[in-house]
């Protein structure tokens, strides 16, 4: 039996999984009404869309609203790490290389770092990059496969065979093993990555190690490319990327699984795991890949970039579910908390701009800002909101990784790499406080019935 086909159903089985299919489509249907009877708080939301509080956190702070003359507006949306707002962290870093190691330090200990502070964090973080022989190749290197986020799940998944104390959940261990993972998970997604083209598309394997003279943000580029060089304004881009992604809240679908998954005591590398399986989804972090494909499909079918008009029947057919992957969404439009500016769009918006003057990719970046102003519109148009909409972090960063010549497959695992350091501090957060199991109510809304022996039931 070859790989394929071992997961496949045979044709003699078409007819009883069509009838298991309808059982389960009918078993598995709850009226939508009974969401409404019983006040469920759908998606750990009220009726106006807000978030059901759920816990309390100091590592940072989503703001999406003002008070005006006491009552609660839409505003332009803010970010704060440890109580900074992440503008003037990104301004702070303006001519520094290691903004993510700096924010790194920031989550995870609650203050800004001194020179010598940062100067030592960077030296553990580098002294902690390097991977065994053994696990690049008999972990990284097999069982490729196009999806990088499953690959890097793998991948941290198995670190637990590989760590000596793997279970014990307190502040030390976790602490090491979190900074373990923050310094090695570059390497495992780009060597990954690597083995992936090599095994799929017969690329010639180039193994480049980290360079312990770069950021982070450098060694990824210099990483993936083959000469290993690139500009100090794509280093720039790419460490202010890593920056933006690092942290967003406990509420956010992957951390919110960290923090549930934490709390029945299990190891940081499920812990983690389950925050890759989260981040995944198009309607999370996977959606800056939706993004990039949802943008190949609308330059095929719109090839007059400035033409609004059928731009606009083109995105209107995408809310009807008509074109593109028919899901009804406009990738990287819309966010659970903002109103009416995600601040990371912004400031990455800011980079592509620069960017695509770099790269002489104006027309493109015109597309992507047309199509921001235009998305927006239409969804206001075609849906019930609670709120206004705007265009969410992930919106340009696949644009602006594709001019960093960061293959399509690694846009996700980006998103990983800088988001591990949220995680970690929620799970150090969630550890410190010793959290009770997260365990909300589902009601049961079936029929309790009498049991029937197998020889009296009837189809
Ligand atoms: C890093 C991140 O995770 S950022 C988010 C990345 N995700 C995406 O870009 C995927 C596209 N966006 C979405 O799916 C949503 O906007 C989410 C998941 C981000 C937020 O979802 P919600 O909090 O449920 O959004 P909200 O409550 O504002 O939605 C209101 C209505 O607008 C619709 N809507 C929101 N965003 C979109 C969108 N991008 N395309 C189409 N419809 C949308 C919702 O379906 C809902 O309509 P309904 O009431 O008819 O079902
Ligand atoms: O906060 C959210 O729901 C999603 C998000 O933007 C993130 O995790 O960065």
């Amino acid at each position: 039996m070859s790989n394929v086909t071992m997961m496949e159903l045979s044709r003699e089985l078409d007819e009883q999984f069509d009838r298991l299919l309808k059982e389960c489509m009918v078993s598995g249907e709850i009226d939508q009404e009974l969401y409404t009877e019983y006040d469920v708080k759908r998606g750990l939301r009220d009726a106006n869309g807000k978030g059901v509080l759920t816990g309390l956190t100091e590592i940072s702070d989503v703001l999406s609203y003002k008070s005006v003359d006491g009552k609660k507006m839409p505003a332009n949306g803010e970010l704060y790490f440890q109580g900074y707002n992440v503008k003037e962290l990104i301004a702070g870093f303006e001519d520094r290389r290691y903004g993510f190691e700096e924010t790194t330090y920031l989550l995870l200990f609650g203050s800004l770092p001194t020179p010598k502070q940062l100067r030592s964090f960077v030296r553990i973080i580098k002294s902690l990059q390097e991977l065994s022989g053994q696990f690049l190749r008999d972990v990284v290197m097999k069982a490729t496969n196009k999806n990088q986020m499953n690959a890097l799940q793998r991948c941290i998944l198995t670190l637990y065979c590989y760590d000596a104390n793997p279970d014990e959940v307190t502040v030390p261990n976790v602490l090491r093993q979190s900074l373990q993972l923050i310094a090695k998970m570059p390497q495992i997604a780009v060597h990954s990555y690597c083995a992936y083209r090599h095994f799929h598309a017969d690329d010639t394997l180039v193994i480049r190690l980290p360079n312990k003279e770069m950021s982070i943000a450098e060694n990824i580029l210099q990483m993936l490319r083959p000469d290993g060089e690139f500009t100090e304004l794509e280093a720039k881009v790419l460490d202010v990327a890593l920056v933006l992604h690092a942290e967003h809240g406990g509420g956010n679908n992957s951390t919110f699984t960290n923090h549930v998954v934490t709390s029945s005591g299990t190891d940081t590398y499920s812990a983690t795991a389950a925050s890759i399986a989260s981040l995944k989804g198009p309607r999370h972090g996977g959606a800056n890949l939706k993004v990039q494909q949802m943008f190949a499909d609308i330059k095929e079918h719109c090839p007059d970039y400035e033409d609004e008009k059928t731009l606009t029947r083109y995105l209107e057919d995408m809310l009807d579910k008509k074109v593109f992957d028919k899901s009804g969404l406009i990738y990287g439009m819309g966010h659970a908390v903002y109103t009416l500016s995600d601040p990371r769009e912004v400031i990455l918006k800011e980079y592509a701009k620069r960017l695509s003057e770099e790269k002489g990719m104006q027309r493109e970046y015109g597309l992507y800002e047309r199509v921001e102003r235009l998305a927006g519109e239409a969804i206001a148009k075609k849906r019930h909101l609670f709120k206004p909409i705007c265009a969410n972090v992930d919106f340009y960063s696949g644009f602006v990784y594709s001019m960093l010549g960061i293959p399509e497959e690694l846009y996700t695992p980006i998103f990983a790499i800088s988001r591990i350091s949220g995680w970690s501090a929620h799970r150090l957060e969630e550890v410190v406080n010793n959290g009770k199991i997260i365990r909300p109510a589902y009601k049961y809304v079936g029929h309790h019935r009498s049991y029937i022996a197998l020889d009296d039931r009837r189809e």
